[in-house]
């Protein structure tokens, strides 16, 4: 909702009138595993309901929105990012590395699951899935002695100052997209677009391109243990003239954490996609597939 009634906000600003509509979705009536609820489960009611004309515009967090891409909407706008880490909430403020082996850590997404475990502290981790509230709830109520979750989440409803630590993508690379936004409309509608495209960054698009041209190359979707970071950097060229680069990490694990294969690659931020796609081809050299469970590393074909 909140990150809806940004978009809501800037239509405004730029001029027409806008109003939030909430559409449920499977993701929030249900608390189970998500790879379990099937694929879009967060995005596929709202979906639903821009193509049936009940609202012109839907915002999804990017990360949540199936790899395939859907020619009934257009992407009008990826807004500036959200920063894209993971961030822990725990008992005490204590940051991972203080955290006693045995301590109880929730979280769902088998990605952070695998490189938690990969980290070979000795943490029981647990099961998690709901709202903000519900999920550091766990902690507060002493039930769990932390929990992972996106810090971008925490950031739009204004809950930073909860965080003990935002965790380093050296330990915990974010889930493709992470922090991003996606705002679409109807494909018929290339006027609402181009409204809609004056809250689009150039720079987090390619980096959300990036990313998710790797998972797509995967064939893996967004309950894979798959981690990809991109940014775009400041590089000198041979010629002593700064130009912008855009760098791309990206891992695949497994999802018990024994093993967890790395990779990266710089290039144009015009050749977002190929990096991607290229990237993936590497882990995949590396051993990547099989490391995914084949009932996670599917994007398509019936939720296992
Ligand atoms: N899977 C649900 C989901 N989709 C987007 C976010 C976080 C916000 C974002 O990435 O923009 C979350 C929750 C979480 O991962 O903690």
């Amino acid at each position: 909702m909140t990150q809806a009634g940004t978009v809501r906000d800037a239509i405004i600003a730029a001029g027409y009138p806008a109003e939030l509509k909430i559409i449920r979705t499977a993701g929030d009536a249900s608390a189970e595993p998500v790879e379990k609820i099937g694929v879009g489960v967060f995005t596929a009611a709202v979906r639903d309901a821009l193509a049936a004309k009940e609202v012109d515009v839907a915002v999804h967090s990017y990360k949540d929105l199936p790899t395939a891409p859907d020619e009934r909407f257009i992407l009008a706008a990826v807004p500036p990012r959200e920063d894209p880490r993971d961030a822990l909430i725990s008992r005490d403020s204590k940051v991972l590395g203080e955290l006693a082996p045995g301590s109880v850590v929730g979280t769902s997404a088998p990605r952070r699951v695998a490189q938690l475990r990969a980290l070979g502290l000795g943490l029981e981790i647990v099961p998690l899935r709901g709202n903000i509230d519900t999920r550091i709830g766990k902690v507060t109520s002493g039930e769990l002695d932390a929990v992972v979750l996106a810090r971008a989440g925490l950031a739009r409803v204004g809950r930073v100052e909860e965080i003990a630590e935002s965790l380093d993508p050296v330990q915990m690379l974010p889930a493709p997209a992470q922090g991003a936004l996606a705002v679409e409309c109807r494909a018929e509608e290339p006027e609402l677009a181009a409204i809609l495209a004056k809250q689009d960054d150039p720079d987090a698009r390619a980096m959300v391109n990036a990313e998710r041209a790797l998972l797509a190359e995967l064939e893996a979707g967004c309950t894979a243990p798959v981690g990809a970071l991109a940014d775009v950097v400041e590089s000198l060229d041979d010629d002593g003239v700064i130009h912008e680069e855009l760098f791309l990490r990206a891992c695949a694990a497994a999802l018990d954490g024994s093993r967890v294969i790395r990779a990266s690659r710089t290039g144009r931020v015009d050749k977002a996609v190929e990096i991607g796609q290229e990237l993936a081809r590497e882990l995949l050299d590396l051993g990547a597939r099989e490391l995914m469970p084949a009932n996670l590393a599917s994007d398509s074909g019936p939720p296992g």
